[in-house]
């Protein structure tokens, strides 16, 4: 007979956790199945172990700028031993992960989950039956419509590479591409992005990422717009990437070319669970809009928001306080800031200046070139820009933008004051310390 839980949560990410905690916490018997690592992507082939390489790259390129100010001998970003460091990470991350599960009462499967019916899911020989269901699978790379796009390697195997080759392309020239170039550029690597669309990183300020693109260019990446792969094969040496073109070979091809729900493996019809190409079908609760009994939460729902963790995070709280309360809860998400970990950081959080002009909003905008204050000549940062909208009408802040180092800041602060409708006026109004980033935060707005 199949083991009965509560709730069962397949997937074992931010969305799973966010959901796990909270309803052991209130008794209820839960299971979580996964097929991969537990944590899911972040802390394995995702946000952590890119971070912790990022975080060495960014002081080798700080060390590197004051050289000679006072900062003694050559640094550089070895791959090699930022590897092993990363290794040590997560090589116990996900070990740690399913023991605090455990500790927390909660039963752990490994193996992927299929459904055999509504209520029953099967992995392997195990068939495991729940009353509430919560699918939070995360997304997996694309299919991509040449030949020999299978054999490109993903982010989880460029996050695993012991040691980088001469060369590498990236497919695609979005967020993934952008971060991984970096960090091989600046371990010396020749690299290439190429993208079939005119330019990469859509969601972000134009005038911002065209300035990404010169600094990127400046560090040896190479950009081909417009191209279309027709074909790319591999061998055990090299790569070749026939585009409708020119013909390139490199030692390493990677895939960073979107992103697809992880569901091919759930036999979602089994259930009665509605989806499509964008995921699983929910209502503004985050519930099935087929089964009552399935919820989703994560990068894996249909629910058009950024595929990012904290917004996972979110989704998943949303699922649990709907199966422990009476009153449902619906998904807000506010403004939520996105950012792009390359030197410098590419950061956005509101309103675009399209999405303003599609509303009719009067606004006013200031575009700052923050190079030359205090701040950023003291750093030697090549390029410091920030963009802010504010409302004509009511003085909030709106949106804004930030490419600098120090971007991760900034955009934390603003979307904290998009978040709490703040004015310009009460931005403005609060003490900040003196020297630092924020202490600035008076002469990026828009003066009304
Ligand atoms: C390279 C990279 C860098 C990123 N960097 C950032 C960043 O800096 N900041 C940020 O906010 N976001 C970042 N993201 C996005 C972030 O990782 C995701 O938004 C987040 O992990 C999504 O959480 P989730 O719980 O929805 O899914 P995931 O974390 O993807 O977890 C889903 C889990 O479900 C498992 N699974 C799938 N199918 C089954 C099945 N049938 N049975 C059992 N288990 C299954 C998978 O193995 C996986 O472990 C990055 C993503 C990538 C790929
Ligand atoms: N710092 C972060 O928060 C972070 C980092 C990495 C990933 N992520 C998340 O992961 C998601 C996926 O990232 P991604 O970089 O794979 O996707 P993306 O959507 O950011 O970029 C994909 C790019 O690939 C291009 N493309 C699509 N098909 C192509 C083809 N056949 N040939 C060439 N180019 C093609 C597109 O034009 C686009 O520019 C992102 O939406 C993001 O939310 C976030």
């Amino acid at each position: 007979m199949a083991e009965s839980y509560d709730v069962i949560i397949i997937g074992s990410g931010p969305a799973a956790m966010a959901a796990a905690f909270p309803l052991a916490e209130a008794t209820k018997r839960v299971a979580v199945i996964e097929g991969n690592r537990f944590g899911g992507t972040c802390p394995n082939f995702g946000c952590d172990p890119k971070k912790l390489l990022y975080t060495r790259s960014e002081t080798a390129w700080q060390a590197g700028k004051l050289r000679g100010t006072g900062i003694d001998g050559t640094t550089s970003f070895k791959w090699e031993d930022a590897m092993k460091e990363k290794n040590n990470y997560t090589d116990s991350v996900y070990k740690e992960i399913e023991q605090s599960m455990k500790q927390a009462n909660i039963d752990t499967y490994h193996g992927y989950a299929s459904f055999i019916n509504e209520e029953t899911v099967q992995i392997d020989t195990i068939t495991l039956s729940a009353q509430t269901f919560i699918i939070a699978t995360g997304l997996k790379p694309s299919s991509l419509p040449f030949k020999g796009a299978e054999t490109l390697l993903t982010n989880e195997e460029f996050l695993n590479l012991p040691s980088l080759p001469r060369s590498i392309a990236f497919i695609g020239g979005g967020y993934i591409s952008f971060e991984f170039a970096h960090l091989a550029a600046r371990a010396g690597t020749n690299v290439h992005i190429i993208d079939s669309g005119d330019r990469g990183l859509k969601a972000f300020d134009r005038d911002h990422v065209q300035a990404l693109i010169e600094q990127s260019e400046a560090i040896g990446i190479t950009f081909h717009w417009n191209e279309e792969i027709s074909s790319i094969e591999s061998s055990d040496y090299e790569v070749t990437i026939r585009t409708d073109k020119q013909t390139l070979t490199v030692d390493k091809a990677v895939h960073g070319a979107g992103r697809t729900p992880n569901i091919k493996k759930l036999n979602l019809e089994a259930a009665n669970v509605d989806y499509d190409g964008t995921g699983i079908h929910v209502d503004g609760t985050l519930q099935s809009v087929s089964n009552p009994r399935v919820y989703a939460a994560g990068d894996v729902t249909a629910t058009h928001s950024l595929p990012l963790t904290p917004l996972s995070s979110q989704e998943g709280s949303v699922v649990v306080h709907n199966i422990l309360e009476e009153q449902k809860k619906t998904l807000h998400q506010g403004a939520m800031p996105s950012i792009v970990f390359t030197i410098p950081k590419l950061a956005k959080v509101g309103k675009t200046k399209k999405r303003l002009d599609q509303e009719g909003i009067a606004y006013y905008v200031k575009n700052t070139s923050m190079t030359d204050w205090l701040t950023y000549s003291m750093i030697k940062e090549d390029q410091a820009l920030a963009k802010v909208y504010v409302c004509k009408k009511t003085g909030k802040i709106l949106g804004a933008d930030f490419l600098t180092v120090y971007a991760d800041q900034w955009i934390n602060l603003f979307s904290l004051a998009i978040q709490l409708e703040l004015t310009t006026e009460q931005l403005t109004s609060v003490h900040y310390t003196y020297p630092s980033v924020l202490g600035d935060s008076g002469n990026v707005l828009p003066i009304q």
